[in-house]
This record gives C-alpha cells, structure tokens and sequence, in this order.
C-alpha cells in the first residue's frame, strides 16, 4: 500500500485529496488509469486475489502434521488439544471430494469424533474449556446410553462434580443462535424516521414509550468477525465457538460453531460423517441437542439469504489481509448486485447503502487511502466471484462512498463478558461457595450494517440502549420517552466512561460532529465541582480547573459565556486554586498522583498474578487516601480504585473489606450516574456476590435492585446475556 502511495504522482494525489462526492468519478477514473500502468500494482492483486498464489487455501501437508498433533494429544488423554488439532487439521485439509485427500478428512472426522466419542469425552472436553452447558448435556448423554450401571454411576460422579465447579463460576456464553421471540413485545412501538435541524435524519417515537421497552429489533445487512476473534468466535453469529468447531469446506479462514452458522455463510453442505448417530431414548431436549451437535439441524435458510463468504472462499488471502471495514464494504457490495439481481449501472453514489457520510471531511491522507482501498477490493472481487462487476470511474466511487458510509454507521457488535476471582480464589483455597464476580465488559467481537439502526443519533444524554444476541440488534428504552421525541444511543463508550476531552474528540474524529448535549452537560458538571470547591475547605484541587482549561481551549467563547463565570478563568492561572487563590505546585501534585497510580497498577498484577502482599495491599490504600485528597471526591478514577481494592480483598479472602470498597465505589458511581445506570447494575453484581458469600440478608434487595436495571436495559434478553445471574 505505501509503496502504490509514493508512486502516485503529486498532481493525482491534489486532485484526490480535493474531491467531492460529484467529482469522485472523474478522480477515481484517473488514478485507475495510473494504476493499471503500473506493474507492482498488478503484481499485489495477483499476490491478493490469485488462487494459485492463496496463503489461505486447503494445504495437505499442513492437515497432516495438525493430524499427528492430534493424534499425540489424544494418546496422552488431553482430549481438549486433541480436539481442537484435529479441528484445525480440519480447517486446512482439502475437502474436494474429487481429490485423492478425501480419505484425509474422513479419516479427521472420524479421529475428532473418537475424541468426542460415547459423549462422555466430548463432556470433559468441554468442561476443561470451561463450556459447562455443552459439558452437561454432553454428560447427561453418555449417562443415558451408557449401559453398564457401574459406568453410570460414575458418569453421575462427574455431573455432581461438574455442577459444584460451575455453580461456583461463570458460565461462559454458550453458541446457541438466539432463539427470539420478540414480536409480541415489539407490537406496541412504532418509531418514524424524522429529520433533525442540526443531526440530520433521526429516529423519534409516535407514542408514549415507557422505561425498558424493546423498541427496534435487526439483522444486519452486512457483518464481519473482528480479526482478534477468529480463532475464538463462530465466523457467521459472531458467538463463541464450541469445542468441535466447523471449518470452512474451501478455505483456512473461517470457523463456525455450527454445520446451520457454516451454510449461511458460505452456503456449501458439507458432507458431515453420520457414522455416530443420535442415540436413541433420549429425552426431548438431549435428541434436539445432540441433532443439532451432529446434523447441525435447523437451518433456517431462507431463498432471500445470501451466503456472505462465498465471495471470498476459494482461499485467496485478500479477505485475511485487506482491514475489516473493506473486507465488511465487500460483503455490503456483493449483497447489494445480488439483491438487485445485476451490475450497480446507476450514478447514483449513494445507492448501495441509503446511508449518511462524511466524505467532504476527510482528510486528503484517508482520501487517498480509501481511493486505492476502492479499487483493489474492486479488483479482488472481479477475480473472486462471478458477478458481472465493473471497474471504472464510477463503480469505484460508489466503493469510496460506501466505505464511508461503513466508516460512520457501522456498528461494533459486542459480547458482555464477565470474568471472576475462582480460579484465584481456589488456589489460595481461602474462600468457598459464590464468589466476587469482576468486571462486566463489552468485548467488541464483530463489525456490522444495520440499515434501521444506523439511523439512530447520538445523544451524550442517551434514552436508549443498544445490545446483541447472536448478529441481531436490539435496542431499548432506558427511560419514558414521550411521544414525538427522538431516541438517542451513545456512540462510544458509556458516558462517563472516558472524559470529556477523549469523547469530543473521538465523536469528532469518528463521526464528524460536535455533542452539544455533551457540552451544556459537562459544563453543567464543571460548575457544580467549581460550586463545590467553593465550600470546602482550602484545599487546592486539579481536577475541575484543567477540566474547566481544556473546555475553554476548545470551544467558542459563546457556549462557554452561557455556562461559565469567564472573568473568574481569566483571572486564574495554572496552580492557583479556583477558591481561595492558594498556589498549588502542580508538578509535584502531578508527580504524587502519577506515583499512586503505579501502585494501583502494582496490585492489579497482584491481582493477576494471583499474589497480593501485605505492602501491595497497604500501598494501594495509601495511594487510595492520596488521590481523594487530590482529586475530586467524586472522581471516576477513584471509583475505579475502589474497585480494584475490593476485588483484592476478596482475593485475599476480606470480605466485609471488600464490601466497604464495593460499595464506596457505588456511592461515587450514583453521583456520576443515575441510580438505575447499567453501571450500577454491573456493581450491584459484584455487591450481590460479596453479601452471598458473606450470607447477608440485604443481599435480596441489592439483587432485585439489579435485576430491575438488567430488566430495563436487557430485558427479557438478561439472562442470556448475564447466565451466571
Ligand atoms: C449513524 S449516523 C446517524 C444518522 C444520520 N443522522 C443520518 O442522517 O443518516 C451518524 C451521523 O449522524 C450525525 N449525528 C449523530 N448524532 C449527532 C449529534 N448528537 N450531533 C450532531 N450530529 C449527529 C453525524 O453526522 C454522524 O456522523
């Protein structure tokens, strides 16, 4: 790519670099032209899009040398590695029934199902990789039919053993599609799309909506897996991937955690030995399950669906090289001639996607950039499907347009994943029964189009919120919202999350704009820490005047003249404090704050390395007094130390310490927050877990507390995405 950007002439990179959407035909025209002149240019789309040179094709030697991994894990009784070789034998083996390897595969199936085999293994395999769903009912298989009752008994041993372990910690996410049932729920809502004076096209409820209400349900229009989570999550639900994992039947590349997820996807059976059919007298539910382990039955393919990586499967590296927005612009493009049942023969740019952009606002760099981004995607998909595709001036500018699009409306598709102390607390064999659960985060794991939801704004006052089970998109209202009113998302982060300064800058670097909301709220909240500072006592605090110094330097004076008393900003100066003019040094404070933190960052690899000292512990609530005497009370950095010392002393087997700090953090959280965030129903998780381990009877309102927010936020949907509550 930089040696196509240094090639490219100077007077083609100004005409580039000042284009507008109307010009884009004419520039991308042009430096197709230069280009197809230029022979290293031809020599990267051979290297990208030629099977014969494909890093990611089927490769025997490759499936062999996986084969005797396999085979030596399985000989040592390690049935997990054994698995998860022969899977990637699988992934890499050729599978063109016309070639000689077809004995290969088979033989692959076969060894991978010897390591699954009688169910039995299948169950430890999948309890040693913490999949405690699969492993019970994979169990729960073997003991039905199993016929000697001594080996039953035993199986039954393991069950036992399988439910203290799990009952003990978080079940992982398990990789069954999301069975909704929504629309009962979806009746009641109707929202229209309206236009904005100064947000463009929004969406706004017709009718009074109250808290918690499921209002937009979607599936994508395109996806694509992040490139961190192709080795851990199904390629096509974007889920986490099983222990017999499916490989892609034509190329290295994808995963799946189904035979049904892999058709979708690249819309090929593939030939799946039947050889251990499901055992008869099972009940209901174990026969549906071992059905879709073995024949990954239910397939809901529909004649509209349209397999997304078909395009990119004949093993060519361009869909593993090229970055995810182009590889998900590929999958919008193909869709889009597929749906319209031929070529894009329109000069219409935006076309493909109906969808705002800010192509104007790029700088000449991206420009450029998405310029030849444009043209070899272009060319890559004429080699690699049998559209008719046209590559000229006009359909690369629709790629240009389109992948601007992506840029502002895609959406990241998210897992909450939830980790706990078991293990550590195990090993310090301190504790028993329920444990702390950690943090609560959002793992981003894929990248989509959702072409409703890309019509919701931003607000940094949000009323609704966004979440995903499988591909689907789901939003609810967190609060009444009246009719007529728009509904707003945070784009980023939660609120609160990251400071002001980071925000603005990412919702102007990502999506081109500037949150009002977010200033009048801010500055609402600069001036109650400068009301506060008033009233106490004289000491000098950072915090609220670099705030207050980085909003002045960034906006204009009018919107600061509304919310802020200049006169007093002009007349301090760094290191005088706001209320009673006393010097501060600054360096020095900076230096003390700076060192608290490394001993915050000392506990928390404390914390990982499951060894916590006596001086950690005492360090860590030393710096703990520094930073409240230094920062603001109400500061989010200091809710998150309270939080790290409360994950501490639970580790090290404190748990009413623990509760303290839990819920010191919360205190602070309430004031940044309001009381029914999803933030603190994450704490309350954490509270919940410390009150039943210390057998409290204030644990029931702390839980129903949490599980009213959860309802709010997730709905009926919390206890998929939250099992362990
Ligand atoms: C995902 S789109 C939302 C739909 C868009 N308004 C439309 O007309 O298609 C994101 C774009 O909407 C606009 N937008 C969203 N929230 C905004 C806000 N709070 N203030 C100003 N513009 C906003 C920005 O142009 C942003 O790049």
């Amino acid at each position: 790519m930089e040696k196509l950007k240094l090639a490219i002439p100077e007077a083609l990179k100004r005409t580039v670099a000042e284009t507008t959407p109307g010009d884009l035909p004419g520039s991308c025209s042009s430096l197709l032209d230069f280009l197809l002149h230029f022979p290293p240019f031809h020599q990267m789309v051979e290297d990208l899009a030629v099977s014969e040179r494909a890093l990611c094709g089927k490769n025997k030697d490759e499936a062999l040398q996986w084969k005797e991994r396999g085979n030596l894990c399985f000989a040592s009784k390690d049935y997990a590695s054994a698995l998860d070789s022969y899977s990637q034998a699988l992934r890499v083996a050729p599978m063109d029934a016309d070639n000689m390897e077809k004995n290969l595969v088979a033989t692959l199936y076969l060894n991978r199902a010897f390591a699954l085999y009688a169910w039995y293994r299948r169950g430890k395999a999948n309890a040693s990789l913490e999949n405690y769903k699969d492993a019970f009912n994979d169990l729960n298989v073997a003991k039905t039919v199993e016929l000697s009752s001594e080996v039953k008994s035993q199986i039954e041993g393991e069950l036992k053993t399988l439910s203290n372990q799990c009952g003990s910690t978080s079940p992982r996410l398990q990789h069954t599609a999301a069975k909704l049932n929504i629309s009962d729920e979806l009746d009641d809502t109707k929202l229209q799309c309206v236009n904005t004076p100064d947000k463009g096209r929004g969406m706004a409820s017709t009718n009074n909506i109250p808290p918690g209400s499921l209002v937009h349900t979607e599936e994508p229009f395109a996806v694509v897996i992040l490139k961190s989570c192709r080795g851990t999550h199904c390629h096509y639900c974007l889920n986490e991937l099983p222990a017999d994992k499916v490989p892609c039947t034509s190329c290295s590349i994808p995963f799946y955690c189904s035979l049904n997820c892999q058709i979708r996807a690249g819309g090929k059976l593939l030939s799946y030995p039947k050889s251990y059919g499901s055992p008869k007298y099972l009940s209901n539910g174990l026969e549906k399950y071992v059905a879709e382990i073995i024949l990954g039955s239910d397939p809901e393919t529909d004649s509209e669906h349209i397999p997304e990586h078909r395009h990119e499967c004949q093993g060519v590296s361009w869909p593993s090289v090229l970055p995810s927005e182009i590889v998900l612009a590929g999958r919008a493009f193909v869709k889009s001639i597929i749906q319209r049942r031929g070529s894009l023969e329109s000069s219409n740019l935006t076309e493909i996607l109906d969808l705002s952009h800010h192509y104007s606002q790029l700088s000449p760099e991206s420009k450029l950039e998405l310029h030849i981004y444009s043209i070899v995607l272009l060319c890559c998909l004429l080699r690699s499907s049998d559209l008719d595709i046209q590559l000229n001036g006009l359909s690369i500018a629709q790629v240009v347009i389109l992948i601007s699009q992506i840029r502002v409306n895609s959406m990241a598709v998210t897992r909450t994943k939830s980790s706990d102390v078991h293990s550590i607390v195990d090993k310090f064999g301190k504790l028993s029964g329920s444990m702390i659960t950690d943090n609560v985060e959002q793992v981003k794991v894929g990248q989509a189009i959702y072409k409703v939801g890309s019509l919701f704004n931003h607000s940094c006052q949000p009323n609704i919120h966004a979440y995903f089970l499988s591909r689907t998109l789901f939003i609810r209202t967190t609060e009444v919202v009246a009719a007529g009113c728009p509904l707003e998302l945070s784009y980023g982060p939660q609120v609160g999350q990251w400071d002001c300064k980071d925000r603005v800058k990412f919702l102007e670097d990502e999506y081109s704009f500037r949150c009002i909301v977010l200033d009048s709220s801010t500055l609402d909240c600069e001036k109650h820490k400068i009301e506060q500072l008033r009233s106490m006592p004289g000491t000098s605090i950072l915090e609220p005047y670099f705030q207050v110094e980085d909003i002045s330097n960034n906006y204009t004076n009018e919107v600061l003249d509304a919310y802020l008393d200049r006169s007093r900003l002009c007349n301090g100066n760094p290191g005088y404090c706001l209320k009673c003019g006393s010097y501060r040094d600054l360096e020095t404070s900076f230096a003390a704050v700076n060192k608290a933190w490394k001993c915050i960052s000392r506990l928390q690899d404390g914390i990982v390395a499951k060894e916590i000292s006596r001086s950690q512990l005492s360090d860590a609530l030393r710096s703990l007094d520094l930073l409240k005497s230094t920062l603001h009370a109400y500061n989010r950095r200091i809710a998150e130390v309270e939080d790290i010392l409360a994950l501490a002393f639970c580790v090290v087997g404190d748990l009413q310490r623990a509760k303290y700090h839990c819920l010191a953090s919360i205190e602070i959280l309430e004031k940044l927050y309001n009381s029914h965030h999803v933030v603190i129903g994450h704490e309350l998780v954490k509270i919940s877990s410390i009150q039943l381990s210390l057998n409290e009877s204030d644990v029931d309102s702390s839980f129903s507390r949490m599980k009213d927010i959860f309802k709010c936020y997730y709905g009926q949907e919390t206890y998929e995405i939250f099992p362990h509550i």
